[in-house]
């Protein structure tokens, strides 16, 4: 048995063996239970001690991490390897963030620091030039800026210009994503076209989505000014593309076939988000996401954020079998974090063949779903109490709030979140039920109401606390989803930075289109049946 193997079925085992212990009961029996199993670092408390990780359990899981080389993998990752080997690629989102002098880091024997600064700098002077009024449109300064873009080139500037919004002094931002007309017409109704900014980020400039909202924004455009193009800028790899598309070069922020599109909003596709807060504050998020590289770097292994968020992970989903796990941020501002991570992790990881061809020994991402709270104590919380299924739980909530006049709403928030995960840790059994009801009824009545009331517990969950969402610590939260899912792939041996599993849905949608102009195409009947009805034959 390979030692990977052997810590595999360690855990197995060692999960047989807990069977019935409640994580209650490991704070009953350890007083330092908190502290022994949170790790605090960078201002950020990562508590995982409502889990039912212990320390032989903790003691496999980074046995794990090590036998699969992980720190050596990182470093590698950040030093230009080829870790994305079926596009033949580095995944060097890490570089858009590291200072100048940090390297070099190199590519094909050629350091990129240089070139992602001096894009960087273009970026800051065409961000200043808009929030100042100096680059405008062609009805005066800017009001309104329009990102154009999918899937990476959407979710996470949208995320981040929502999670910043305190920050922002600039135009208002708007995101395109769908193709679906609705959502460019309900966003481009009441702009100004004349004093519009559109940006199309796409890196392949090819994106069907985007590329159908850009042309209907450039004909849009067109209805009330001269010269559409000038009003435009580009976030792309592919310079032809964007050019053909009348887009001048001077507005084309490139960037190279390294950067993943779920971890480009660091580079260029951040543009959006630069005009929102401007470029000191984006720099800010820069740091914050480069002092999380370094510390999944440097740190060792049991004070590791990424890592230990990474085997809490693999704990929940590969060992306990859960399918899912719940991302509920108490930080309205961090509502498109969900979304977000959903991509991060699901097109990451989401594989069923390891990066050597074969079939995965385990289960690999689990379903990454959630929404804020408190709203989602009032939806689907219920399942998550009283379900069938375990569903772990990761909280992130701040300590503060941006609006002092409301630090009651936020002490109201906090005290929800800690409650959320206390609750579901504790539970309620049968007995603390009918003591609680028996005043109100009796006998079969009261046996059948307390049942209803009963709580399971031993639900775990984590909770990611931190100072105050600021640029700098956003960077810090999203590096260190980057990180662990980062990890979560090494352990899994899945290459987590192509995503084959997108292109089946995209051929047939383009060969599918036909058939809703009345054209014959070979599908299934079912299809071919929806493809009638929906063209109203
Ligand atoms: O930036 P592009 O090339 O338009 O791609 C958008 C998105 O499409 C995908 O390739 C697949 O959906 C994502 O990985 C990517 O973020």
């Amino acid at each position: 048995m390979s030692a990977a193997a052997e810590s595999w079925a360690r855990l197995d085992a060692l999960r047989a063996a807990r069977e019935g212990r409640r994580i209650a009961a490991l704070f009953e029996a350890d007083p330092e239970r908190a502290a022994r199993f949170s790790v605090r670092a960078g201002g950020m408390l990562l508590d995982y001690s409502k889990t039912a990780i212990d320390a032989p359990v903790r003691a496999a899981l980074l046995d794990l991490a090590a036998e699969a080389d992980v720190a050596d993998r990182a470093r590698a990752m950040m030093a230009g390897a080829v870790v994305n080997p079926t596009e033949g690629r580095a995944a060097l989102h890490t570089a858009l963030r590291a200072p100048e002098d940090a390297g070099p880091i190199e590519v094909g024997g050629r350091n990129v620091l240089p070139e992602v600064h001096a894009t960087l700098r273009r970026m800051e002077a065409f961000a200043r030039d808009v929030r100042a009024g100096r680059a405008r449109g062609q009805g005066g300064a800017y009001t309104d800026v329009v990102n154009i873009g999918i899937g990476g080139s959407d979710l996470g500037p949208a995320m981040a210009v929502r999670a910043l919004s305190p920050y922002a002094d600039g135009p208002r931002c708007h995101f395109v994503a769908n193709v679906d007309g609705a959502d460019i017409a309900d966003t481009l109704a009441g702009l100004d076209p004349a004093r519009t900014l559109v940006i199309v980020a796409s890196k392949t400039f090819t994106t069907v989505e985007t590329m159908t909202n850009a042309e209907t924004a450039r004909a849009w455009m067109r209805r009330a000014v001269a010269e559409p193009g000038v009003q435009f800028a580009a976030l792309s790899t592919a310079a032809e593309r964007t050019a053909a598309f009348g887009i001048p070069g001077e507005r084309v922020f490139p960037f190279a076939d390294w950067v993943g599109g779920r971890y480009s909003m660091w580079g260029p596709i951040g543009l959006s988000l630069m005009i929102a807060i401007g470029p000191e504050r984006f720099r800010e998020m820069l740091a914050g996401g480069h002092w999380m590289d370094r510390h999944f770097l440097e740190a060792p292994p049991d004070a590791n954020l990424p890592l230990t968020l990474a085997l809490t992970g693999i704990w929940h989903a590969q060992v306990c079998g859960h399918a899912t796990r719940a991302v509920l941020p108490y930080d309205q501002r961090l509502t498109r974090l969900p979304a977000y991570l959903q991509q991060l992790e699901m097109e990451s990881n989401g594989k069923g063949v390891t990066a050597a061809g074969e079939a995965p020994a385990r289960p690999t991402a689990p379903v990454v779903w959630g929404e804020p709270g408190t709203n989602a104590q009032h939806s689907f919380m219920q399942l998550v109490h009283q379900g069938t299924q375990v569903v772990p739980c990761e909280f992130l909530v701040a300590a503060e709030g941006h609006a002092p006049d409301l630090a009651h709403h936020h002490r109201l928030l906090v005290a929800n979140c800690l409650a959320q995960a206390e609750a579901l840790m504790r539970g309620r059994s049968l007995s603390e039920a009918r003591a609680m009801l028996a005043d109100r009824f009796a006998g079969e009545e009261l046996e059948r109401q307390a049942r209803q009331r009963v709580f399971p517990g031993d639900r775990p969950s984590v909770t990611l606390a931190y100072p105050k969402l600021t640029p700098e610590m956003l960077g810090r939260i999203v590096a260190l989803y980057e990180h662990r899912v980062f990890v979560e792939g090494v352990i899994l041996g899945i290459n987590s930075f192509d995503q084959w599993g997108v292109e089946l849905g995209k051929e047939l949608a383009g060969s599918l289109e036909p058939a809703l102009r009345g054209e014959e195409v070979a599908a299934s009947g079912s299809t071919l049946a929806l493809a009638a009805f929906l063209r109203g034959a």
